[in-house]
């Protein structure tokens, strides 16, 4: 049985080509043409596959053992904390952090005065707990993308999202208030898998560790 190893599409997909090229990994010329309609793809070693799936799904697939090992954001693992998962790699791609931001023109939100707020988020976890720890129930409206939309147009007085450079906050009338975590991406692996697969998942641990010496 091959070792599947799930890759996010999108820009940690391109960040990560060179590294999988330093671990010695060449997937099918396809893998990173998000036209192909093929998912999984074969590699220069015929016991390794990989498969292309949305950031959020390379946590699951690992998580439920239908991938090994992956490679998937910090935010995502801290949103889902899945037990499953052992994180033994900081692959030093996908810098970002998780924040707090507010419309510009109402910051400082006075939070000791708050029991409840609403905010837009997709981390619904990460957001209720770190609200909970100030002792405010914070009620999460949901949205996949275009969360610096949401306190414009009423859906909610804030919300929790990924910044970088932080232009799209700008652009959209917003400023950071509070950074709740530095985001990069991990190599992941089912531990399960570990225990069972131990010379092949760890000659994969091992490579990525000497491709980030390089
Ligand atoms: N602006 C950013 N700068 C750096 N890394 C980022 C940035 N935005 C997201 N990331 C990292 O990249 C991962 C994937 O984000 P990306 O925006 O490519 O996908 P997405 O749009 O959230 O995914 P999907 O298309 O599946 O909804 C995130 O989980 C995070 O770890
Ligand atoms: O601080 P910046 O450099 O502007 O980056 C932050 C933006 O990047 C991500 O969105 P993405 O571009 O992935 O779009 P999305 O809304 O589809 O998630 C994130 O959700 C922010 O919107």
């Amino acid at each position: 049985m091959s070792i599947v190893l799930a890759l996010p599409k999108g820009r940690i997909l391109d960040e990560a080509g060179p590294l999988l090229a330093r671990a010695g990994i060449a997937p099918a010329a396809d893998y990173a043409d998000e036209s192909s309609r093929r998912l999984r793809f074969p590699t220069n070693h015929p016991e390794l596959d990989v498969i292309r799936v949305r950031s959020f799904d390379v946590a699951t697939f690992v998580a439920f053992g239908g991938a090994q090992i992956g490679i998937c954001g910090g935010d995502v693992l801290m949103e889902f904390d899945y037990q499953e998962i052992y994180a033994p790699l900081d692959l030093g791609i996908g810098h970002c952090r998780i924040s707090v931001a507010e419309p510009k023109d109402d910051v400082h939100t006075n939070f000791a005065s708050l029991s409840r707020i609403r905010v837009a988020s997709k981390y619904p976890n990460l957001a209720k707990k770190h609200f909970a720890a100030k002792g405010i129930q914070a009620e999460v409206v949901e949205l996949n993308g275009s969360m610096e939309l949401a306190p414009g147009l009423g859906l909610s007085r804030l919300i929790v999202d990924l910044v970088q450079t932080g232009s799209t906050l700008k652009a959209n009338g917003l400023v950071e208030t509070d950074v709740i975590a530095h985001v990069s991406s991990r190599l992941i692996v089912n531990r399960i898998a570990l225990k069972t697969r131990p010379d092949e998942v760890n000659f994969w641990i091992e490579s990525f560790r000497k491709a980030l010496a390089a």
